[in-house]
């Protein structure tokens, strides 16, 4: 499969996200992610829905609980044909190998969260108290998701290049924080842009706000894609 630009559907209102889609053409094999404020609000029949239209979903729903609670609710989700999952990679080692023997038997790819690309070296040491350098602690989450299991990771751009020396070539990495050189940066604090994070080597990129607040979401994602698949 060509390298993804997966299109984060952060929206309040379900209408809104299907006009949204309706921008795109129907044969587009579009990636997108359903994360937790769409999940909270329309639930499973939602993620359904946007599975029988055709469109490969990225379930992003972060989990990070017991090994017990995340094995249950991963076999549950097993059952959703979705292709991509998240945890937390700090949940630990347990909780990912529980992870992914929830999902076994189903194409679903298990990525485990590395450090938000919300959180910089200060927020990381001063907030979580983690006296590792950023790149070192997203290193270290990565080896322990690889070695448990998990398909890949979600870090930054900037630290695929560590996490694929450290792990495989082969090993996932999905990066959000990417910003068009123009766009705003907003909450994020690890951000590239998307031609940054193909010579970095990325599997995947994730973009919400600049294509779902842009005057013209498919004109958006069209330049990010252009950007991205130079
Ligand atoms: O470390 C992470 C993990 C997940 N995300 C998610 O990606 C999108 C990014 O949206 P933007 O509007 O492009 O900032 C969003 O759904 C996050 O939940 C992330 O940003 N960082």
């Amino acid at each position: 499969m060509k390298k993804p630009v997966i299109v984060a559907l952060d929206f309040a209102d379900d209408f809104e996200c299907i006009e949204f889609l309706s921008q795109f053409p129907k044969n587009d094999e579009l990636f997108v992610k359903i994360g937790l404020e769409m999940f909270c609000q329309f639930g499973y029949p939602f993620v359904r829905s946007l599975r029988n239209r055709g469109y490969n979903i990225f379930l992003d729903l972060k989990l990070h609980d017991i090994p017990n609670t995340v094995r249950r609710t991963c076999e549950m989700i097993s059952k959703w044909d979705v292709q991509m999952l998240t945890v937390h990679a700090s949940g630990g080692a347990e909780m990912i190998a529980a992870a992914k023997s929830g999902l076994d038997g189903s194409g679903t790819k298990l990525l485990a969260v590395t450090q938000l690309t919300s959180l910089g070296q200060v927020e990381l040491a001063n907030e979580l108290q983690v006296p590792l350098k950023s790149q070192d602690y997203v290193t270290h989450l990565a080896k322990l998701a690889f070695n448990n299991g998990a398909d890949g990771v979600i870090s930054s751009a900037l630290e695929v290049p560590l996490i694929k020396e450290a792990t495989s070539k082969d090993f996932l990495c999905i990066t959000p924080g990417i910003r068009p050189k123009s766009a705003q940066v907003g909450d994020q604090k690890r951000v590239a842009t998307p031609a940054k994070a193909r010579v970095l080597g990325s599997d995947g990129i994730v973009v919400g706000r600049p294509i779902t607040q842009a005057s013209n979401g498919f004109i958006a994602y069209q330049n990010i894609s252009k950007e991205w698949n130079k």
